[in-house]
């Protein structure tokens, strides 16, 4: 172990972690964790000792019984030895419970705290690194890593030390004994150690590519169990295709474990042999120095009956390095996580953000020469979190080319304006022009590149970020639920709000009817992604959630499913109701929503190309007058312009 706090890279064995080089220093950063638990460590350390002991102590007393019980046929030595070894298998069976409970509880600590560690700091990383990242990759390093860095502080800890004090105890007791026997018996070893050193490595490789395989099992149950990938396969009709590829992948796990199940049992009968080998000329050699007289008969039971328990934690011993760099290869992979720097800070020092109750109170939103490029991949997130990465990964942190340029990009440029509190600004514009970006830039989803973003007239990067989060509500298009009952979701916006404020809630975001039709009502589970529910149903619950956390300022994204007029009117009226005397800045599809802005703002190609009322747009004649026209005109059954144009210009509105 001594060697992994050294300074270079350990290569280690294994396909998936033969790639990886631990870094330096790992093995002191998980001292801190270990350090936590020192006693209970300690006293795990101590009764595996007193374990190892009792391994020891059995054949010895054995040796006793027959040597001066039974063949000076002494009745009270034998009944008292007796009960000595009664009781001490009594006592060992109380220290193995004990020694295996605290190593549990330690396990379980140490994991608790990895995984909470690793939870919490995972959310602090920005939304860039959620985009970048495959789910079931990081969900792998919360769970199988978490795990095998515990390994590395419990089980490897009390295995090493058994192992250790087990082989000397009971070595250096044969040797008391009889250290000719011992010798002769020990030049059998290096025998016994070349083919179960081979078999344990093959056995080794099984495992980790049983556990990717594994890995692969459930990644892709995860995939095409989740609505929308189930969704996918029946409409394509792949179902037989996907059971075809995880049969393949069900087949190799089933294949892989016949193979390991058959070399571990040519490891535990290489084992058996050898024992019993070596136990034939135990007796053989040792029958002979009993004849001699040189050796007693007690001696040679108690030889064979330790004999037996040399090879177990020989073999484990030599095994011991690989489980220990599989378990610092865990932890540096935790590491790597840990060390990643969320984008997003709150800066030492921040205010928060003054909240002045009431509609005139509402903060006003200011853009101030904003421009804004994605972040690159290198700074939000791990290559091997990727799945793209993974498949091509060098090592760590991602920064290819292709990767660098990604980012490069101004998406927005020099956008400069000001929501007045209170009031509804509208973003219109085609698709991809930069309308979800300029909304994210308000909750710091992402922090501009260059200018100010400002609310209340403070700069929002010297907020808190929970003044902030307390300020302003955000509605996405597909306004995400929690597979969870719909109370839950909508309590998710204000712990603390009673059934009353509840069912107001939605009943000014007009979904209450829906929900009272509920068998269930606020009880009904919403399903994952709160499939259960209609589009136009999922945004009034959002806009419900909206109106529970009462924000004074509202970022919101309109739904764009093409939805009936009654829903349409339903989810227009909960709007006004949600929007009314709060700073609004809504990224509009609809005439009405976009007729009563404040001011709307004409997003093209990352910068504010128009603005004023809906009134002065028109009269302008510009890109929202043709835009506005084309819908209108779809919308009235009598479009202008060409009808290809007609068409795709509707459609970018809508997106
Ligand atoms: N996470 C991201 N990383 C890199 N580029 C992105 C990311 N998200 C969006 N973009 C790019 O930024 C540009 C603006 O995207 P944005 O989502 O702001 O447009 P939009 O006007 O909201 O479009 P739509 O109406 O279709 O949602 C697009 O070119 C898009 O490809």
């Amino acid at each position: 172990m001594a060697m992994m706090g050294g300074p270079g890279p350990v290569r280690i064995g294994g396909p998936e972690v033969k790639k990886h080089k631990v870094r330096a220093g790992t093995l002191r950063r998980t001292v801190p964790y270990a350090w936590r638990y020192r006693w209970q460590l300690l006293a795990v350390i101590v009764l595996t000792a007193l374990h190892a002991a009792s391994i020891a102590l059995g054949p010895l007393l054995l040796k006793f019984v027959i040597d001066d019980g039974i063949v000076p046929k002494k009745d009270d030595v034998v009944v008292l030895l007796a009960l000595l070894i009664a009781a001490i298998v009594v006592l060992d069976a109380g220290v193995m419970f004990l020694q295996t409970w605290l190593s549990n509880r330690v396990g379980q600590g140490l994991l608790y705290d990895l995984r909470t560690t690793v939870f919490t700091h995972v959310q602090k990383q920005p939304l860039a690194f959620f985009t970048r990242s495959e789910t079931g990759a990081l969900i792998n390093r919360l769970n199988s890593d978490v795990l095998g860095a515990q390994q590395a502080v419990t089980t490897l800890l009390s295995q090493t030390t058994s192992t250790l004090l087990t082989l000397v105890l009971v070595l250096g007791t044969m040797f008391v004994l009889s250290w000719q026997l011992t010798l002769a018996v020990l030049v059998l070893i290096p025998l016994f150690l070349l083919p179960t050193k081979w078999v344990s490595t093959k056995l080794e490789r099984l495992t980790r590519e049983r556990m990717n395989t594994e890995a692969e099992m459930a990644s892709m149950m995860g995939e095409r169990f989740n609505i929308g990938g189930a969704q996918l396969t029946k409409l394509y009709g792949q179902p037989q295709r996907e059971s075809e590829t995880f049969a393949g992948k069900a087949g190799a796990v089933r294949d892989i474990a016949t193979t390991m199940m058959a070399w571990g049992q040519v490891l535990g009968i290489s084992i058996a042999v050898l024992t019993g080998l070596t136990t034939a000329l135990l007796y053989g050699f040792g029958g002979r120095l009993a004849i001699d007289g040189t050796l007693e008969i007690g001696t040679i039971v108690a030889m064979a009956g330790l004999l037996g328990r040399v090879f177990g934690p020989i073999n484990q011993l030599t095994n011991m390095h690989v489980s220990v760099l599989t378990a610092l290869v865990s932890f540096d992979r935790l590491f790597e996580v840990l060390d990643l720097q969320p984008l997003i800070k709150e800066k030492p020092g921040a205010r928060p953000l003054a909240r002045t109750p009431g509609e005139e109170g509402a903060p006003d939103i200011e853009f101030d020469r904003v421009s804004f490029r994605y972040p690159n991949a290198a700074d939000v997130s791990l290559r091997s979190l990727e799945s793209a990465g993974r498949r091509g990964r060098k090592n760590g942190r991602p920064g290819g080319e292709a990767e660098k340029g990604a980012g490069d990009a101004l998406v927005l440029r020099d956008v400069s304006f000001r929501v007045p509190g209170g009031k509804l600004t509208a973003l219109v514009g085609l698709s991809g022009a930069g309308k979800t970006t300029i909304t994210q830039l308000v909750p710091r989803l992402y922090d501009a590149t260059e200018g100010t973003v400002r609310v209340g007239g403070e700069d929002v990067r010297d907020l808190t970020l929970d003044s902030l989060m307390d300020t302003i509500g955000v509605v996405t298009q597909d306004a995400h639920l929690f597979h969870d009952t719909l109370r839950a979701n909508l309590l998710y916006a204000r712990e603390d709000a009673t059934e009353r404020e509840l069912t107001e809630a939605c009943e000014a975001a007009r979904i209450w009817d829906v929900i009272a039709s509920l068998p269930d009502g606020l009880d009904t589970v919403v399903g994952d992604r709160g499939h259960r529910f209609s589009g136009g149903e999922k945004q009034r619950l959002a806009l419900a959630r909206l109106l529970l956390k009462s924000s004074p300022v509202v970022v919101l994204d309109e739904a764009t499913a093409h939805l009936d007029s009654e829903s349409e009117a339903a989810i227009q009226r909960a709007l006004q109701t949600a929007l009314a005397g709060r700073t609004s800045l809504v990224i509009a599809h609809r005439l009405s929503t976009i007729r009563e802005a404040h001011q709307i703002l004409v997003v093209d190609g990352g910068q504010i190309r128009e603005r004023g009322t809906h009134d002065e747009l028109l009269a302008a004649g510009g890109l929202y007058a043709d835009l506005y026209g084309i819908q209108y005109g779809r919308e009235n059954g009598n479009g202008s312009g060409t009808p290809a144009a007609r068409a795709g210009a509707a459609d970018e509105l809508h997106r």
